[in-house]
């Protein structure tokens, strides 16, 4: 089981002078303490159309009409929840906390069950510029609070003074660049976004847990600050939104220039985990047709727009993700499969593509749960918009979260630790390295889980650990999931002869493989950036479309080198485990490499030069040599590690792309073939329409269809 992002609409009111667009329409729930399974249509602006009879059965949701005069035209998206101002025509300027509250109880509330067992929890406002991002999550003054400020008052309702601890940090990301909110702006720089998959949440030391950012980003100059109160928290927080990048539009007077991820962390006593609530509000997509931007409001507008459209481009590729790997369950459930064997290829899902999206990597697939606010104007200039933003967020309803261990129950209430929660960055750098079958699919086919309906039932507990039970289940590439759902279509119709066979059988995967460094510039991919040849695998193909090597044996000094055994080399089939050792082997080489690459240039961050004087002014020559080791290790390592962290990334990259490649290729000669059957009918179902069609028709169709077999058998055979 696992969790599926939480989708929340929200339409705010007119402002004044907008001309609303009355093709739109709000399903929304009654109130935040009716039963979350009546709904009722909000018929604002005016009366529905005739053809929106009921809308009990339609669950909460937005519908667009596409014209508000034809009731054949009409687009149901439905969410988990979706919020109008109750009376937005005759009370427009008033503001609309209201639906704020209702949001937040509803549905934020919840989430802040799960912070206190120590989860991961992201929540944000995406939407068109001037949608109200920054009203539903900051508010408007003392009277209209907004998400955050509800959300740290609860928090501290709940956690006893005595009993736990909130820290917060607060950047923001302005053309693409993280910045540290909560620094004065004459300390203000650009902040590192490291990846990492260890950071976790649960730590071994005594004492609270160092702080982290997220479960596989990590800021290390992010600066973290205790909060004791609520009114502390005001009172940073009012700060650090002065210093945030805004400005004026024809669209918004203060329109957000930049993304703002605003983290508390709870920390409870005797709990080795630290809760994490991200708040985001992120910059709204912009027309500039309709902001009249000047030159550098168009270039922040056009990092916006990028990051954007770098966060649609992640959450379709989960989606696609989440479509294949329903579909192959569903294939091998008709084959008679067990469901859980099946884990079908997945899409590489581009976060590096910009800040943001690395920011959000922990939120959308991975394991961190989710809810994502869509705000909404109702102006007919936003019509397009509004469908675009409902479009996102239908797409990132399949979405879900990767597979944690259950949170625990929060720790009973005890007495504050003596220890200081650390205020400013902490270091954790032990990066296993990432396989790469990364697939962050689950067995299930399930899409949505359903979110309790009332703040008092619990949030859906996040699932069991399976990240090492998925990398120990059998994958299954396109080929063979696209075998999979030909020999169910044939269950149901007629099994071929052979079709049986190609049921997936338990076999241990196994990959024909060498890794090999080579001096930098040699056989490099990625742009030459690293020095590494994958031996083995399937190379891209050369210019003259001929395909490279396969299964290329290593030199004997290459195997040396890396320290293969003879055996293993000969044979040349590896198991994951083999790989897994080969690829540290030479990630080690290239760290290595590249740490001599800097030290040559004179690059090497020396971190206390008068530390290193002064261990190696004392002693004899050997003494001072050994001191200068131990320095040297002691301020490099720091950078070894964030090298060692980056050249990971790269190959896990790599061996992604590698095996999509791989695929790809595998896939084409099949496809047409593939593509030519779909067209023809099943001949032994069949036989009946060719019949009158001649004898040598249904001959031919006969060969084509063997033929066909033959090569889905041959392919499997081939792979497996
Ligand atoms: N639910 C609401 N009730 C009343 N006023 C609202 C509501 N939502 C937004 N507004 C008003 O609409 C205007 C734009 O809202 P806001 O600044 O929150 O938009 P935004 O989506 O954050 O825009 P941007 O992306 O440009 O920063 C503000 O004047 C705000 O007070």
């Amino acid at each position: 089981m696992s969790a599926a992002v939480h989708i929340v609409a929200r339409l705010r009111p007119p402002l004044p002078g907008e001309v609303c667009d009355d093709g739109v329409r709000v399903i929304s729930h009654c109130s935040p303490a009716a039963d979350a399974d009546t709904h009722k249509e909000n018929t604002d602006p005016g009366p529905a159309p005739n053809n929106i009879k009921t809308t009990t059965n339609l669950g909460p949701g937005i519908l667009v009409l596409k014209d508000s005069s034809s009731s054949s035209l009409t687009q149901h998206y439905p969410f988990h929840s979706a919020y109008s101002p109750e009376k937005w025509l005759s009370n427009p300027i008033n503001g609309d906390s209201a639906s704020t509250r209702s949001l937040f109880a509803h549905d934020v509330l919840p989430l802040v069950d799960q912070v206190l067992s120590g989860a991961t929890v992201t929540v944000f406002a995406y939407g068109v510029t001037s949608s109200g991002k920054t009203y539903t999550m900051q508010g408007n003054g003392d009277e209209d609070q907004g998400v955050i400020g509800m959300v740290v008052e609860e928090l501290f309702k709940r956690i006893d003074s005595s009993a736990g601890m909130v820290s917060m940090s607060y950047l923001e990301l302005y053309l693409d660049t993280p910045y540290d909110l909560l620094v004065p702006p004459t300390q203000r720089r650009r902040l590192q976004i490291l990846s990492t998959s260890s950071a976790g949440t649960t730590s071994s030391h005594s004492g609270p847990p160092p702080l982290s950012f997220g479960t596989s980003i990590h800021l290390p100059n992010l600066s973290t600050h205790p909060v004791e109160s609520p009114d502390t928290f005001r009172s940073l927080y009012a700060d650090a939104a002065r210093h945030r990048s805004t400005g004026a539009t024809l669209l918004n007077s203060n329109s957000s220039r930049s993304h703002a991820v605003l983290t508390l962390y709870v920390t409870l006593a005797n709990s080795r985990s630290v809760g994490k609530l991200h708040l985001l509000d992120l910059a709204g997509s912009e027309n500039n047709n309709l902001t009249g931007n000047n030159p550098e409001r168009m270039k922040e507008s056009s990092a916006i727009n990028k990051s954007l459209t770098a966060l649609g481009q992640v959450v379709n590729a989960l989606n696609d993700n989440a479509r294949t790997v329903a579909r192959a369950a569903k294939a091998a459930k008709l084959a008679g499969e067990d469901e859980a064997v099946v884990d079908p290829k997945v899409k590489l899902v581009p976060y590096r593509a910009s800040s943001l999206t690395r920011l959000l990597s922990d939120a959308l697939g991975g394991p961190s749960l989710a809810l994502l606010i869509v705000c909404l104007a109702p102006g007919m200039k936003f019509r397009s918009d509004l469908v675009r933003s409902v479009g996102f967020a239908s797409q990132a309803r399949r979405i879900e979260s990767k597979t944690l261990p259950p949170a625990p129950p929060p720790p009973p209430l005890q007495a504050r630790p003596d220890t200081n929660v650390p205020t400013s960055k902490t270091f954790n750098f032990a990066v296993p390295f990432r396989s790469s079958s990364t697939s962050s699919t689950s067995n299930t086919t399930s899409n949505i889980v359903n979110f309790p309906s009332s703040t008092n039932k619990p949030f859906p507990s996040l699932p069991t650990n399976s990240s090492s039970s998925s990398r120990a289940r059998r994958r299954t590439s396109p080929v063979r999931s696209r075998a999979l759902s030909i020999a169910s279509r044939d269950t149901r119709k007629h099994k071929p002869h052979g079709m049986n066979n190609i049921k997936a059988t338990p076999k241990k995967r196994t990959r024909r493989v060498s890794f090999i460094p080579v001096p930098h510039g040699q056989g490099s991919q990625s742009g030459g950036r690293l020095s590494m040849i994958f031996e083995g695998l399937p190379r891209p193909r050369a210019s003259g479309g001929e395909r490279l090597g396969r299964l290329s044996m290593p030199s004997p000094q290459h195997r040396t080198s890396l320290g293969g055994t003879e055996s293993t080399d000969a044979g040349f089939v590896m198991t994951e485990e083999e790989i897994r050792e080969r690829i540290s082997k030479a990630v080690e080489v290239e760290v290595e490499r590249r740490m001599t690459e800097l030290r040559e240039q004179g690059l090497l961050i020396v971190k206390d030069e008068e530390a290193k004087e002064s261990k190696g002014a004392e002693g004899g020559e050997a003494e001072q040599e050994e001191a200068k080791e131990d320095f040297e290790n002691e301020s490099t390592e720091e950078l070894r590690e964030e090298i060692r962290e980056e050249v990971e990334q790269e190959v896990s990259m790599m061996m992604q792309e590698e095996e999509l490649e791989q695929d790809s290729e595998d896939f084409e000669d099949l496809e047409d073939d593939m593509l030519v059957r779909e067209e023809i009918p099943v001949v032994d179902d069949s036989f009946s329409d060719f019949a009158n069609g001649g004898k040598k028709l249904i001959e031919r169709e006969e060969k084509k269809k063997k033929k066909e077999v033959d090569l889905v058998m041959a392919t499997s055979v081939r792979l497996f």
